[in-house]
């Protein structure tokens, strides 16, 4: 695993592997994850206008669909409701007072529970519709960030954003749907149907609720422009903490060697720090907005109570519907106050949805993939005009390359360290996106190309092969499912492992530099001879072997046949290869 030399400055949270989000990562990328690191962040999404909903959100998700229909049944249900709780109050009190009497009172009594009973259901169901929505969206959407960040063809997102929306990034849509959403529904049902049951009765007391209610939301967008800058910080902040922590834990072997480890938990105190502060500005933001609200809702009631307590001394209001009015202009203005109690709910949710969904809907090759088949036998490769520029990097990774790879032939990639070779293998694997000019693959541009069916074809061994957990075996398997094991034997000893294929490792543990380059090699050999591999993509395959077993590695490859594309300084690869191209100028 190659760790940058910028080790010193993990621990101050300001350094560009840290304080930047879209500052380069620590560790550089895998085999398992070619382009892992390429730091592109939609943590980024937060700072952007986060509307109430986004479109995005309702198109790709059948269970916010649902949600709205719901809640907006639930809400107007529960607006009369209100108004017949208020009616049943109201009609029984005047009534007492008229008749002078508890009969009234007794009579509304049923009804009056009824309503009651009906109101709490309706609760209890939108709240149960909003869990359940909530869930089936965050689960939708983790899935597809998942499925998102493992597809090619594209620019690979920052690692940290990743895993804050697959861990706890996507929570914040809790307080979304289950808060946020049907406040906003009842924000719009309650008030309106409150204002015609007022009118009805009182007309002069529905207009002075029409002509205050407006208030509420003109300072609503006022609090909520504060809350969204803060949101956006935060989230960002939280991002870089996750990065920190993914970068640190990679690091830590290093660190450990260098005696630098326990130096980061200043670094990560620090992190958790402007975590901390963010997170309670949010906070103060929500509360001082409920104070706001809750103010101008108190004097509109009063302006509204004040007058309708005059008219009735003057007797030209009767009891019931002073009663009536006074009872439901406060309802009138309470999902609105509410709305914006919630609006930071809304902020950080929509925010974790945007950075979500961003990512997801990013299209790889900008939309071009037609997903043409893979073209049938022998693969030729083409590459023009290629460049790349890493996000955050001044020089450009690759400039202007060309080379053709023939078919059948073995084309070696050298050059300076730095110079690009992986960055290229990577693009031709369909991990990375070029940024200027093509590859193609006997003629059609590979992102025009169904990835699936490219990744199939591809047989790749990384410059930092990983294992996953299992046996020898189980890891040559990677590269076909199904191989048999005198399959699995046969491409062992092409690549001149000797290790008893049952013999257990463990990610990354367990094996030799050399042995873990040749056992990647035997997965690699394996996916052609036996398995659907027809291009090879292999970087340094023979670093750190000794020149005998490099020799026969170099004889396994060539004796396949296919198209193999070779990253390697080594004089023996340069000699055995049918082209050598020489990539960058830097060192
Ligand atoms: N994830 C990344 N983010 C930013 N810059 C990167 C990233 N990965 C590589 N680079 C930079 O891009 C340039 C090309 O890197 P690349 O790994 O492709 O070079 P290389 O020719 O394979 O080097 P080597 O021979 O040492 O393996 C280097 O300057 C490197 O620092």
């Amino acid at each position: 695993m190659a760790i940058r030399e910028n080790i010193p400055e993990l621990g101050d949270p300001k350094s560009p592997a840290l304080g930047d989000p879209k500052g380069p990562a620590l560790v550089k990328g895998r085999e398992a994850d070619p382009s892992a690191g390429s730091g592109t962040d939609k943590g980024d999404s937060g700072t952007r206008r986060s509307g109430a909903l986004d479109p995005r959100l309702v198109r790709r998700a059948a269970a916010v669909r649902w949600h709205l229909v719901t809640t907006s049944v639930i809400g107007t249900l529960t607006a009369v409701s209100i108004v017949a709780i208020a009616w049943c109050i109201a009609y029984g009190v005047g009534a007492a007072f008229d008749q002078r009497s508890v009969a009234p009172i007794l009579a509304v009594t049923p009804w009056l529970a009824g309503a009651f009973v009906v109101r709490g259901l309706l609760s209890w169901l939108g709240d149960l519709v909003a869990v359940r929505t909530s869930a089936a969206v965050k689960s939708q959407l983790r899935r597809e960030v998942a499925q998102a960040y493992l597809r090619p063809g594209r620019d690979q997102p920052d690692r940290g954003t990743v895993i804050t929306l697959m861990t706890t990034g996507l929570d914040d849509l809790d307080g979304y749907f289950a808060r946020y959403l049907p406040q906003l529904v009842l924000s719009v049902a309650v008030p309106a149907v409150i204002v015609v049951a007022v009118g009805v009765r009182d007309l002069l007391s529905a207009v002075i609720i029409v002509s205050t209610l407006p208030l509420i939301p003109v300072f609503m967008a006022l609090v909520g422009w504060a809350t969204e800058k803060i949101t956006g910080r935060r989230w960002r902040v939280q991002a870089r903490l996750a990065h920190h922590f993914v970068d640190l834990v990679a690091g830590l072997p290093t660190l450990r060697a260098f005696g630098r480890a326990k130096g980061q938990a200043e670094g990560l105190r620090r992190s958790g720090e402007a975590n901390r502060v963010e997170t309670m500005a949010t906070l103060r933001v929500a509360l001082l907005s409920a104070l706001v609200l809750e103010l101008l809702a108190t004097l509109s009631v009063a302006i509204v109570a004040v007058v309708i307590g005059l008219r009735v001394i003057a007797g030209h209001v009767d009891l019931t519907t002073s009663l009536f009015v006074l009872i439901l202009a406060p309802e009138a203005y309470l999902p609105l106050r509410k709305v914006g109690v919630h609006y930071h709910d809304a902020a950080t949710g929509a925010a974790a949805a945007r950075a979500a969904l961003d990512l997801i809907e990013q299209q790889p090759c900008d939309g071009t993939r037609r997903n043409r088949p893979l073209p049938e036998g022998p693969l030729e490769v083409s590459v023009h005009g290629v460049g790349y520029r890493y996000p955050g990097q001044s020089v450009p990774a690759l400039d202007e390359v060309d080379f053709l790879a023939p078919v059948g032939s073995v084309t070696a990639l050298r050059g300076p360290s730095g110079g690009g070779k992986s960055t290229l293998l990577r693009m031709i694997t369909g991990w990375t996106r070029p940024a200027a000019g093509r590859i193609l693959i006997n003629g059609t541009d590979l992102c025009e190309i169904d990835q699936a069916a490219l990744q199939d074809a591809v047989a790749w061994v990384g410059q930092d092969p990983t294992l996953i957990r299992g046996t020898v075996a189980d890891n040559v398997r990677l590269g076909r499912a199904d191989a048999s094991d005198a399959e699995v034997a046969h491409a062992l000893f092409a690549a001149g492992v000797t290790l008893d294929p049952d013999r257990a490792v463990d990610e990354g543990l367990g094996l030799s530099a050399g042995e873990l380059r040749r056992v990647a090699l035997a997965r690699a050999w394996l996916r052609v001879r036996y398995g659907t591999g027809r291009l090879m993509l292999l970087d340094e395959p023979t670093a750190g072997l000794d020149e005998e077993t490099e020799l026969d590695a170099i004889a396994a490859i060539k004796e396949l046949g296919v198209t193999a594309i070779v990253v390697s300084h080594r004089p023996a690869v340069l000699a055995a290869a049918d082209r050598v191209i020489g990539i960058g100028t830097r060192s």
